[in-house]
């Protein structure tokens, strides 16, 4: 089958985890017979560079009319270092999720077991953990109101949620709890905020629609501290957009690197797939960053367009790498190998997965590997 697929690599270390998961992507072409045919599209600081815009408006377009957009990711530090910048990276990121109605950014957390040992936590607090953040993204207070007094001293972020932002994203949730182990955690702060009482109400309301799931409800201060304490007692989070983000990143640290997390992101149009890390700025060119939460967001672009055993490859082959160790300096600080072996590995594997002599090779020749 034919896909289009946009590609918006972005900044930093974007362009090159991205390749890698092309580079996957190429590997299952072949291998089940598919066509991807990649159009690239600029956002963020580059974007800015060559346009003065974050987010063109070709950009958009080409993401509406594809199959599916893989995404890198975007951010510069001399945007993060200016404050009074008035056109930001963040905000092409911010706008291409309103407009292609990415409501709903989906992170799973998992411990897998090749890495439990590089965990700085230990390996009886996260063994058998197994998390599906499901984070609201197109709403809440990165979208709300914003504010500075004329004079500098005071500066205003609006927070708001409307029942239907908060229904929509709820019942993806209450669905994917009903398919793993049945169990809602609503991470909230409605001890204090008027927007999390109405998210409590909304999901207790909803939650009559689902009787075979269990809701609980956790303050995300407490939930900070869970993640760390006992994560295995989560199934699946259910949150809003800053709580989501925050406490995805903290949830990283269980499997080892931030490197490893992938994310889909959709909702009512074409879906996106994405890692939850940045642009890395201090490794960008240096052939150093994990490529693996870009391919694993690969497989998830591949599970969403139904292609079931592809993505099965790429997951297979990603367990792989972790096994052999043929990793980042991440997770592998004493013999990392590079990004783009990483890819070469991963691709090679998909291509020829009974021959590990052959995969072990082509990572092995021309320049050296180990950096
Ligand atoms: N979705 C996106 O495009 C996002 C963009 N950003 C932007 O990225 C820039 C940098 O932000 P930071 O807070 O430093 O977050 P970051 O996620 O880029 O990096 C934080 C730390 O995570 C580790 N890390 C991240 N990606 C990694 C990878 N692939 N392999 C190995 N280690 C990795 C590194 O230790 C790094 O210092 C900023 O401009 C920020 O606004 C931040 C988060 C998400
Ligand atoms: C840079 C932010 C807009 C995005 C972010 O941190 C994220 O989506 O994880
Ligand atoms: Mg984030």
């Amino acid at each position: 089958m034919k896909f289009n697929i946009a590609v918006l690599a972005g900044d930093g270390i974007g362009p090159e985890v991205t390749e890698q998961a092309i580079k996957a992507l190429d590997a299952i072409a072949d291998v089940f017979d598919h066509s991807f045919v990649y159009t690239n599209a600029l956002v963020g600081a580059c974007a800015i560079d060559q346009t003065g815009n974050p987010l063109p408006d070709e950009t958009i377009e080409i993401c509406k009319e594809s199959d599916a957009v893989l995404f890198g990711a975007i951010g510069h530090p001399k945007y993060d270092n200016d404050p009074s910048a008035k056109v930001r990276p963040e905000q092409g990121l911010l706008k291409l999720r309103k407009s292609l109605g990415l409501f709903c950014n989906i992170r799973p957390v998992k411990a897998f077991d090749r890495l439990i040992d590089n965990s700085p936590l230990k390996r009886e607090i996260i063994s058998g953990t197994d998390i599906s953040i499901y984070r609201e993204l197109t709403g809440g207070i990165y979208f709300g109101d914003k504010h500075l007094s004329e004079d500098g001293q005071v500066a205003t972020d609006g927070c708001s949620y409307s029942v239907e932002e908060i229904s929509r994203i709820t019942h993806l949730a209450f669905k994917e709890a009903q398919n793993r182990r049945k169990k809602i955690t609503l991470v909230d702060k409605a001890n204090v905020l008027e927007t999390s009482r109405l998210w409590r109400k909304t999901v207790t309301e909803i939650a009559k629609d689902y009787a075979d799931v269990e809701l609980d409800f956790l303050f995300v201060d407490n939930a900070a501290m869970q993640m760390i304490l006992n994560p295995s007692q989560f199934d699946v989070i259910l949150t809003e957009n800053l709580f989501g983000d925050i406490i995805s990143d903290e949830a990283s640290v269980i499997g080892g690197s931030i490197g490893l997390l992938a994310s889909a992101s959709v909702g009512s149009t074409v879906g996106m797939f994405e890692p939850i890390h940045g642009s890395f700025p201090q490794a960008t060119g240096k052939n150093i960053a994990n490529p693996l939460a870009s391919i694993l967001s690969a497989a998830m672009m591949l599970r969403h367009l139904d292609l079931h055993k592809e993505a099965a490859a790429i997951e297979n082959a990603v367990e792989k790498s972790l096994e052999l160790g043929i990793t980042t300096g991440d997770i592998n600080p004493k013999k990392p190998f590079t990004t783009a072996k990483v890819g070469d590995f991963i691709a090679d594997f998909l291509t020829h997965p009974e021959d590990t002599n052959r995969n072990f090779k082509n990572i092995h020749m021309g320049q050296s590997t180990i950096i």
